[in-house]
């Protein structure tokens, strides 16, 4: 796993380190020639280095100088004149430079950038890092937008500029960078939000050898997986099972307006390996499920006159519950009084539980959307697990007409719920462009699913999936998230399958499912490869960080 840090506790580590006697005069000759290092693999004849005003450009200032004592024709692009650095750091490695003999160029013209641009192998952007705000300003503006037209490749230093390396957002213009060196630890907003598509790939400098320990003492905000960390949550051995104990799932969902959730997520626990599905809806819509599901028993409950779950059904499908391995609940159920005592009646059973969709809302009903403050209701045996997308996870999380914007303030609200409860019997799937599944003791990212998977109906697959997974049963509910964050990985993986077979804009959710079988033993092997050590560090199912 590799952990993930904020920007603050980042600062907290170089404190740390200074403290341990690495100065910051010598971190930043140790990022400037972790740059250079990445910058020579390329052999570039020709390197242009834009150098901001600030430490970011401070590295920039410590590659080139590296750089030019390799024999590489390097320019520095920069806002100002050295001498003017305010950064007593960046100013005297920039006065370094300049006296080793380095060239540079201060406010060129957008045509004199251009042209230097255009006749440089690789472009390093050191304008902004972790110290930038806002959007960038002029001349940053416009030299961003040249380095997005050039076609050298294009390293940078830390964090593309114009991406909050906290957040993920970049609100004005931003570097697309080929690679990413990124100092002591991975940080959030370069592993979502725009950061997916901004960092190319991400190569980490760690920068002394107490950083490992210091970064796991700075409590990361979340780890990011590998695929031999699933080790402990594969599924057994296929040759000596039958349909039972592979597990079997009830799926509580639908309504006369959503038959089809109901019917991808009891098809999604099919082909994501539960042995036995049994679908739960309300009785007007029984005929059209069972038309579609051959293979899962449909069971028509009392309907409401619109078409939902009438609470006359309640002790029912209580009691079928009770008999399952895993129980899913939420899918296309619409939300209602009906609805809402359906779902805190599964909240009492005793089986492994899923909420997604509006069993989530059912939750935000019942507790006017502060989930935190009504513990009890979610605090029970069996493992609980909510899959909210940001706008389901401000309901539940208090912040209903402010939901949670960027992967850190999700895995806050995640845990605001979790911490609530404060035991390992839940884990809050966090879901979005990047996933956090969010369990009282660690926050795991999975390898985020391709973009082909924001399609209609692939929440409710993403809910099969989980069910399913759920229903194989757990060793210890500690396992609970790393069991989580597998799940989402073969959907992820079913996403890239189905984008091959349909095209990234064509995939509907029933391809997903249709995947599902091939994903999860792609996922297998793959976790199998990684723990024997055969695999290639970043192999073909779980690519490190997607390139442009
Ligand atoms: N952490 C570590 O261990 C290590 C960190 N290191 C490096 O230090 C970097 C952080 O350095 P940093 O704190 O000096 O901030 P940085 O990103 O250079 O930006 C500050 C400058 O940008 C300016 N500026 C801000 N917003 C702007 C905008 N919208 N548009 C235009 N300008 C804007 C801002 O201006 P101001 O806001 O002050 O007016 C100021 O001049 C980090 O990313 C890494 O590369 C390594 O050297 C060693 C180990
Ligand atoms: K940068």
């Amino acid at each position: 796993m590799q952990p993930v840090l904020n920007i603050e506790d980042v600062r907290q580590v170089e404190q740390s380190l200074t403290l341990e006697g690495v100065s910051l005069a010598e971190l930043m000759r140790r990022a400037g020639h972790a740059v250079a290092q990445e910058v020579l693999a390329s052999r570039p004849q020709r390197v242009a280095i834009l150098c901001g005003t600030g430490n970011n450009g401070g590295d920039g200032w410590v590659a080139a100088e590296r750089l030019h004592e390799a024999g590489v024709a390097v320019q520095v692009v920069a806002p100002q004149d050295p001498q003017d650095l305010k950064s007593s750091l960046a100013l005297m490695v920039a006065k370094s430079a300049v006296a080793a003999g380095v060239s540079y160029t201060v406010a060129p013209s957008t045509d004199e950038l251009a042209a230097l641009l255009s006749s440089s192998d690789v472009v390093v952007d050191a304008l902004l890092g972790t110290g930038f705000h806002g959007a960038p300003a002029a001349p940053f503006d416009l030299w961003i937008q040249e380095v997005n037209r050039t076609s050298a490749t294009v390293v940078a230093v830390d964090v593309p500029s114009g991406l909050s390396a906290q957040t993920g957002h970049a609100p004005g213009q931003a570097v697309y960078a080929d690679t990413t060196v990124t100092m002591i630890s991975l940080k959030p907003g370069l592993i979502s939000g725009r950061g997916r598509d901004l960092c190319g790939s991400i190569v980490l400098a760690p920068l002394a050898s107490q950083t490992d320990r210091l970064v796991v003492e700075a409590d990361p905000v979340a780890w990011r997986c590998d695929a031999q960390d699933y080790l402990e949550v594969l599924p057994c051995d296929t040759q000596d099972i039958d349909k039972y104990s592979r597990g079997s799932v009830l799926v509580v969902a639908g309504s006369l307006r959503f038959p089809g959730a109901a019917i991808m997520a009891a098809q999604a626990a099919a082909r994501a390996g539960a042995g036995y599905v049994t679908l739960v809806v309300p009785d007007r819509v029984a005929t059209v499920c069972r038309t579609h599901l051959l293979e899962i028993p449909v069971v028509g409950m009392p309907s409401t006159p619109e078409g939902q779950f009438s609470v006359e059904g309640k002790a029912q499908i209580v009691s079928m519950a009770e008999k399952a391995s895993a129980v899913l609940c939420g899918p296309g159920m619409g939300v209602s009084a009906d609805t809402v005592a359906v779902t805190s009646a599964l909240l009492e059973c005793s089986r492994p539980l899923v909420l997604d969709a509006d069993a989530l809302n059912a939750l935000g009903r019942m507790t006017t959307n502060r989930l935190d403050n009504f513990p009890e209701l979610i605090r029970r045996e069996a493992p609980l697990v909510l899959t909210p997308h940001r706008r389901e996870l401000g309901r539940i999380a208090g912040t209903p007409n402010d939901p949670p914007d960027s992967l850190t303030a999700a895995l806050e609200a995640a845990r605001r719920v979790v911490w609530a409860d404060g035991g390992t019997d839940i884990c809050v799937v966090a879901k979005g462009e990047a996933t956090g599944c969010v369990g009282v003791e660690i926050a795991l990212l999975p390898k985020p699913g391709p973009a082909a998977l924001a399609t209609a109906g692939s929440g409710d697959v993403l809910a099969g999936t989980m069910a399913a997974t759920l229903a194989r049963g757990l060793e210890s509910n500690e396992l609970l998230p790393l069991l989580c964050a597998y799940a989402c990985e073969v959907h992820g993986l079913a996403g890239t399958l189905a984008a091959e077979n349909c095209g990234s804009r064509g995939v509907m959710a029933s391809d997903v499912i249709a995947c599902l079988g091939l994903a999860s033993d792609a996922m297998e092997e793959s976790v199998s490869m990684a723990v024997s050590g055969a695999a290639q560090e970043g192999d073909a199912a779980h690519p490190q960080v997607s390139g442009r």
